[in-house]
């Protein structure tokens, strides 16, 4: 079988670790992510879903444990090695679109392309490419502020699959929507997603987007069952 794309395994995690005021959040947690599979994440608020998004993502380091990018070691990589995978690999979706807000949608997409080394036309094909399969082509021109809030996640979403990454990590990628705004950006998202073969874990506090994954990981008492 193929190595997972995100392989967690036996990963420990403590804030102010050996003072006092110790908050251990990760004891032992492991899991997998295939190519092709949208895993769902879910964990009551302060159980350490953002704390392992942020390891998954090569953005916080293990205490112990491994951190396996499509079988590669990175938990204990250099800053440089982390970063390059990080970069080539991994697209993150935040709850606030994060959107540089001087730049319409397009020039966000297409900042993360230059940054990679792509060209300018190419990357520009790109996002509105991307654009037009979010459903959100005729927004293109408009900066994040003349976008409604669903709108600006959609663009998120497109940002993150910029650089065709081989996993996608979103935490609460709708959960500042209404339920309707909601559904349809998953459903939008889902699609996207479907259509590259991508690993994604997203976490959720809704239950129903979750039940509309592949899988449903809940994240207790630092491990995931
Ligand atoms: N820098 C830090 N220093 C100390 N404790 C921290 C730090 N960051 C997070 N924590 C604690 O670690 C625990 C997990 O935090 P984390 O942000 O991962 O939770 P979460 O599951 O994402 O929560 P939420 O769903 O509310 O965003 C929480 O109890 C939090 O208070």
């Amino acid at each position: 079988m193929s190595e997972p794309v995100l392989a967690l395994d036996a990963v420990e995690k403590s804030y102010n670790r050996g003072k006092p005021g110790e908050v251990r959040v990760l004891r032992g947690a492991s899991l997998a992510v295939a190519a092709g599979e949208v895993v769902a994440l879910v964990a009551p608020s302060g159980a350490g879903k953002s704390t392992l998004l942020h390891i998954a993502g090569l953005l916080d380091t293990p205490d112990a444990g491994q951190v396996r990018i499509a079988g590669a070691e990175m938990g204990a990589a250099s800053d440089r090695k982390r970063t390059a995978a990080r970069r080539a690999d991994i697209g993150f979706v935040y709850q606030f679109h994060h959107l540089l807000p001087e730049f319409t949608a397009t020039e966000n997409i297409v900042l993360p392309q230059l940054a990679a080394g792509a060209g300018r036309a190419k990357a520009e094909a790109r996002a509105l490419d991307l654009l037009d399969r979010m459903g959100i082509g005729a927004r293109a021109d408009h900066r994040p502020a003349a976008l409604s809030g669903g709108e600006q996640q959609r663009v998120a979403v497109c940002r993150a699959l910029a650089n065709a990454p081989r996993l996608l990590l979103a935490d609460e990628p709708t959960g500042n929507l209404d339920p309707a705004t909601s559904d349809r950006v998953f459903d939008a998202l889902m699609e996207l997603v479907r259509g590259t073969g991508l690993a994604a874990l997203i976490a959720t506090h809704n239950l129903e987007l979750a039940a509309r994954m592949d899988r449903v990981l809940h994240l207790e008492a630092g491990r995931l069952v």
